[in-house]
């Protein structure tokens, strides 16, 4: 079945991170398609939108700050007002990329997806993609809950700026990142120069895919306990050089420090990170109806400290597989494709989130077997 809704990626990454610069490659470079950009502007002056270049008509503004409930409608309405379009033949546009401000909590935006059912009905969540500026975003990490949410939150993540930090801060930050979300597979770009296929048609939002492109979910990082050395791991190659130069573009708002869970961000130090991933599994069939009370309660409970949360479950005396997606509270699942006759059968998921209770999680997640 050809699914014929327009894919939506979310683009996120912290002020200055590249997200305009990406959105100029996608407006710019010849690949004939067409895409629909929907900038939101932090406060009343359209900043963003001259910043990105030619394709004017392609681009769109919502004006009403940060993105967060109010929004919702604001993005709803310029959504439905893009799916009107015509093109003989075939939607109005290959894809839609919105880009959040750097300050939003992208879980808003995701959820618009999810619970209208007119964009619903035209449009698909694609993927989450965060871009990560190379240089600054460990002290982000340290200082900042919406530059922790956002790499939680994403399907991929672009380290980007690379030309910025030595091979040995990359792996640094590489390490820190997976830490943050175990999912999501990282490439390293310089001006934003990813495969626009690695952005846009992911379908990252679907788990399977996820687990496919990212085989080194299984691996812990390196200079971990198990960690496999392998290609992607970068070491033996550790140049090291002195990349500090500064390069004349400063950001305004790049020096703020957030507070924290009600904490001053404290910078030099790492304090640890309270958002984390954690990973269950479980070799023995589920009982069906006990994991969705399980979840549905866990959901309602502490949906507001689980960012996402995405599995395949082993339910037993069915032959297909559970596949089920949550931001925040709003959970979607469904029953997908058979089990394959030679495909393992079990069931694994992801909690990433907030001051999670890993044993508790663990405990809920086996007490569920048949
Ligand atoms: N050195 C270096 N600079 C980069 C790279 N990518 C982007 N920049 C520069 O970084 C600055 C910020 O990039 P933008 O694309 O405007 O970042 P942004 O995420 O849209 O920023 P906000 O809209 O303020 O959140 C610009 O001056 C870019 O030219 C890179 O890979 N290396």
């Amino acid at each position: 079945m050809t699914d014929t809704r327009t894919p939506v990626t979310v683009l996120t990454g912290y002020l200055g991170a590249g997200k305009t610069t990406l959105l100029n490659r996608i407006l710019t470079e010849d690949h004939g398609k067409r895409y629909a950009v929907i900038v939101n502007e932090f406060g009343e002056i359209g900043i963003d939108n001259d910043l990105v270049v030619g394709a004017d008509e392609d681009v769109f503004e919502m004006n009403n700050g940060c993105v967060c409930c109010t929004v919702r409608g604001d993005l709803i309405r310029v959504v439905a007002g893009l799916m009107k379009r015509q093109r003989p033949g075939k939607p109005a546009f290959d894809a839609i990329i919105v880009e959040t401000t750097g300050l939003a909590d992208p879980g808003p935006v995701a959820q618009t997806f999810f619970v209208d059912e007119d964009v619903k009905a035209k449009t698909r969540l694609d993927s989450v993609t965060a871009l990560v500026d190379a240089k600054h975003v460990m002290a982000r990490l340290d200082d900042s809950k919406e530059a922790r949410e956002q790499v939680a939150f994403a399907d991929r993540i672009i380290l980007n700026k690379t030309d910025l930090a030595s091979e040995g801060e990359l792996v640094a930050v590489e390490q820190r990142l997976r830490k943050l979300n175990p999912l999501a597979p990282i490439t390293r770009a310089m001006r934003a120069n990813v495969p626009l296929d690695q952005v846009l048609g992911l379908g990252g939002f679907d788990l399977e895919r996820i687990l496919d492109i990212n085989p080194e979910f299984a691996n812990p990082p390196h200079g971990e306990a198990g960690h496999v050395h392998d290609e992607h791991c970068g070491h033996g190659h550790d140049h090291d050089h002195d990349h500090d130069h500064h390069h004349g573009h400063h950001h305004p708002h790049v020096d703020r420090v957030d507070s924290v869970d009600g904490v001053s961000g404290a910078r030099g130090h790492d304090h640890g990170d309270d958002i984390r991933g954690i990973s269950l599994s479980l070799d023995r069939p589920m009982n069906g109806a006990k994991f969705t009370a399980w979840l549905d309660r866990l959901l309602g409970e502490q949906g507001q400290n689980i960012l996402r949360a995405k599995g395949i479950i082993d339910v037993q005396g069915e032959d297909r597989r559970l596949v089920f997606q949550a931001v925040h509270m709003i959970l979607e699942g469904e029953l997908q494709r058979d089990w394959g006759v030679k495909e393992r059968r079990w069931s694994r998921a992801v909690f990433i989130g907030r001051d999670l209770d890993e044993a508790a999680l663990k405990a809920g997640f086996e007490g569920c077997a048949a």
